[in-house]
């Protein structure tokens, strides 16, 4: 029965048999079988090629497990917090973690990343463990191995296609093993697994349980991408990962932003500690973002205030202001907008110049100065005279177009109360507060030089600019007068529009005069607003109701502040019979209605206020009243309403202790001041005789000169060695001066008195019932001072001193 084996014979020829059947084989073992069987060479680099494919499957299985593991613990910070900024320490822990699972030869890489460096996305044998593998960044040798698979997979191929049937047999066998082999390492792998999940599943049950369905869904995965060609199952893995990475990228942003904004209250020792001014900008902003949604972003145990008290302190050390004025400011703006308007307020508003329409058209002026290197472009649609300079390599004030008056430097935002005022031709026109004169020669232009302007100023210097800057522009339908507005309805009245561009605390030009920022004071603000309130019954009631172009006044402050704008309109609305009618101005933000406790006029918002944070120009505020009638109305008291506001400001009026001679704020407050010690002098004199002082003592020592000593002898009791006037028994003497400045002096002296006399006998108030207004000294002698009003001025003013 069957053939024999003769191994050990050997053979002496072919028989009959022996060429009609090879000799049979019997596979005692696979190697032994494979050793012994013939492989061509192609084969046996797929065999080779198998063995190494399943070693590093194996291999790679294992790493992918390990580095899953690690992966995980970093993301669910398995990790100690301190060891995160500790890049050595948690690189080593990470590795720890990853080599557990992992074979040596993986290990023996060194840095985890190194392992991973090398491995391609596309190559079939790394397949399986792309959606589990940490991000690695490096040079992945991606397509030439991958084509080289190809080529050679398809040269196999072409070679098996040509092979004998044999060989296609000893293939399929080969298959099958591979097979047989794949699923071995497979289970060796699942075995190895569940041995590892065993372990960690005590300490990490959740964890193992996501690895799981990680790994379900990339079974599930490989099976669909046994359909797919290699290239497109990598892309497509490929694509999950990236995915993922962004997801969790997104994750970890949100939340270090959600870290990044909370913002925690500092303590009083962190806030004396604070001495740079960057830390000092961020808390700003920290603050504004909790105030901005304070019920989502506070602190429970801080209330609002605390924020907005440290935001003011903040804001006043960054951006240098006094806390006064930055209270003011913290009234008008919400934090976000204040801001903004801080940081505007620090920089130059663009220059602009109005075209002197007198003398040219805006399109020439552009071109001449163009031509002289001056860069420059319309202002905006909204005028026609402006002009706004970029650069100019020559001073705007030596141009021979300047000189020759073709334009004016000005503010934009200073057009705005001209356009409001809106002049015509042919009328009579009243700026009452006018130097240095930009708005006056606006106006001018548009009555085109014909009517009648009436230039006023209290102050005499700044007349002076302005006579200049008319001569200049060629301005000859003005008449510059020199009075205080607040008298200027005495000398004229019946004017067809009035400009009132009051004097301001000037809070919208910070960035001209950042002096405003650390100096104002409430004291400043009241004295302002009711110089403001004065000046402004005073400009109505020089306006005719009965003008045939209508009777319009604008009233104008460089100042954003309510108390010096909205305010005093609404004073004005209460007491004198004016309506407020729309400025004609297109832009700008309305006027308030309601400021903290406040409540104005509705028709308030016909106002028009300007900002620097959203319209470049100027702060500035305008609004335009039209009167309807001449008659005063009357208070409930029954008295004209302006007596009130003059009480209403004597009770007010409070004077900062130092004032600065220069400022003309307090001008008119230091001549009565001054006109005041000359009428207590001369009423010490008149009502207290000297009768401590004996005639012919000399109290001081006088000049050594015959009309010194003669002044000596009427050298007042107060010891006062400056020269005043001399009465003796009510009757004024004249003094006898030594010196020339002397004589300036008295006749200065003499002049005061007289206007305080003047002012006095114009208030009648003052004097009490029956007493004259025109010689007040003498009535106050006759009537007694106990009851008079003056003996209660000259304890203020003794007071005061
Ligand atoms: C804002 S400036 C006017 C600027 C001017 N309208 C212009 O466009 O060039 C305010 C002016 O009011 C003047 N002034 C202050 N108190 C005054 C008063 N009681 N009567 C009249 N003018 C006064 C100041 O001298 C100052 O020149």
């Amino acid at each position: 029965m069957g053939r024999k084996v003769n191994l050990e014979r050997p053979k002496k020829g072919p028989g009959r048999k022996a060429r009609k059947q090879a000799e049979p084989v019997f596979q005692f073992s696979k190697e032994e079988s494979e050793e012994n069987k013939k492989l061509s060479r192609h084969q046996k680099q797929r065999l080779k090629k198998r063995e190494i494919t399943k070693q590093k499957l194996k291999e790679e299985q294992k790493k992918k497990k390990s580095v899953q593991k690690a992966t995980k613990a970093v993301v669910n910070n398995t990790f100690d917090p301190a060891e995160i900024f500790n890049v050595e320490k948690s690189r080593q822990k990470y590795q720890q973690l990853g080599q557990k699972g992992k074979p040596q030869s993986v290990a023996s890489n060194g840095h985890q990343n190194g392992g991973e460096k090398g491995r391609n996305l596309f190559d079939s044998d790394n397949e399986m463990d792309e959606d589990e593998r940490p991000v690695v960044k490096g040079k992945v040798p991606v397509k030439k191995s991958q084509m080289k698979k190809f080529l050679q997979q398809a040269e196999s191929d072409e070679e098996s296609d040509s092979d004998e049937e044999e060989e296609d047999v000893d293939s399929d066998v080969e298959e099958e093993e591979d097979g047989e082999d794949a699923e071995s390492v497979d289970g060796e792998e699942d075995d190895y697994e569940d041995e590892e999940e065993l372990g960690e599943e005590e300490e990490d049950g959740e964890e193992d349980d996501e690895s799981d369905e990680d790994e379900d869904e990339d079974d599930e995965e490989m099976e669909e991408d046994d359909d797919m060609l290699p290239i497109e199952a990598a892309n497509k893995k490929l694509k999950k990962r990236m995915a993922r990475e962004q997801k969790e990228a997104d994750e970890e942003m949100a939340e270090a932003a959600v870290n990044r904004e909370r913002f925690v209250f500092p303590t009083d020792e962190e806030l004396a500690q604070t001495t740079n001014l960057q830390d000092v900008h961020i808390r700003i902003k920290d603050v504004i973002g909790v105030l901005s949604d304070f019920s989502a972003n506070r602190d429970p145990e801080r209330s609002r205030c605390e924020y907005i008290d440290l935001l003011r302190k903040d804001l006043c050390l960054y951006y240098s202001y006094n806390d006064y004025f930055m209270g003011l400011l913290m009234d008008i703006f919400s934090p976000n907008e204040l801001l903004e308007f801080l940081e505007a307020s620090e920089l130059q508003r663009p220059v602009t110049i109005r075209t002197n329409s007198l003398k040219t058209r805006r399109r020439d002026l552009a071109q001449s100065l163009i031509n002289r290197g001056i860069n420059l472009d319309p202002i905006g649609k909204w005028s026609k005279e402006g002009l706004v300079v970029y650069s100019s390599q020559v001073p705007l004030g030596a141009t021979p177009e300047y000189l020759a008056g073709h334009y004016m430097l000005q503010g934009g935002s200073s057009l705005l109360p001209v356009m409001a005022l809106a002049p015509e031709e042919n009328e009579r026109i009243l700026d009452m507060c006018a130097a240095p004169g930009g708005k006056s020669s606006h106006i001018a232009a548009l009555m085109k030089n014909t009517g009648c302007l009436f230039v006023n100023d209290a102050n005499k210097e700044r007349l002076q600019a302005v006579l200049g800057n008319f001569h200049r522009l060629g301005i000859q339908n003005a008449i510059i007068t020199c009075v205080d507005g607040i008298k200027y309805a005495d000398i004229m009245k019946g004017f067809d529009r009035v400009l009132l561009d009051a004097p301001c605390t000037g809070s919208g030009v910070i960035s001209k005069d950042p002096s405003v920022k650390a100096t104002k004071t409430d004291i400043d603000v009241q004295r302002c607003y009711n110089l403001q309130r004065r000046l402004l019954l005073t400009a109505i009631d020089c306006l005719s109701s009965s003008s045939s172009t209508g009777g319009y006044l604008v009233y104008s402050t460089c100042s954003i502040l309510p108390q010096e704008n909205e305010w005093v309109i609404d004073f004005a609305l209460k007491r004198r019979n004016v309506r407020l009618v729309p400025t004609g101005l297109d832009f700008g933000v309305e006027g308030m209605t309601r400021y903290g406790a406040h409540r104005f006029h509705p028709m308030m918002k016909l106002t028009r206020r300007f900002y620097p944070h959203t319209h470049n120009l100027d702060g500035f505020f305008v609004a335009k009243l039209q009167k309807f009638s001449d008659a005063i109305p009357k208070s409930v008291s029954g008295e004209p309403v302006e007596d009130e506001v003059q009480d209403e400001q004597e009770e007010e009026m409070k004077l900062p202790k130092k004032i600065d001679k220069r400022d003309w704020y307090y001008k008119d407050i230091l001549e009565e001041r001054k006109a005041q010690r000359e009428d207590t002098n001369h009423v010490v004199k008149v009502f207290q005789k000297p009768t401590n002082v004996k005639k012919g003592t000399k109290k001081s020592k006088p000049p050594q000169t015959d009309a010194s000593s003669a002044k000596a002898e009427d050298t007042p009791v107060s010891g006062d060695s400056k020269q005043q006037p001399s009465v003796n028994g009510g009757k004024q003497q004249r003094p006898v001066p030594a010196k020339k400045t002397e004589v300036r002096e008295a006749e200065e002296a003499i002049r005061l008195k007289k206007k305080l006399q003047q002012a006095q006998g114009q208030n009648g108030k003052k004097f009490g019932p029956g007493q004259s207004k025109t010689n007040g000294t003498k009535k106050v002698a006759a009537g007694g001072v106990q009851k008079g009003g003056l003996k209660k001025k000259v304890g203020k003013v003794r007071k005061g001193k």
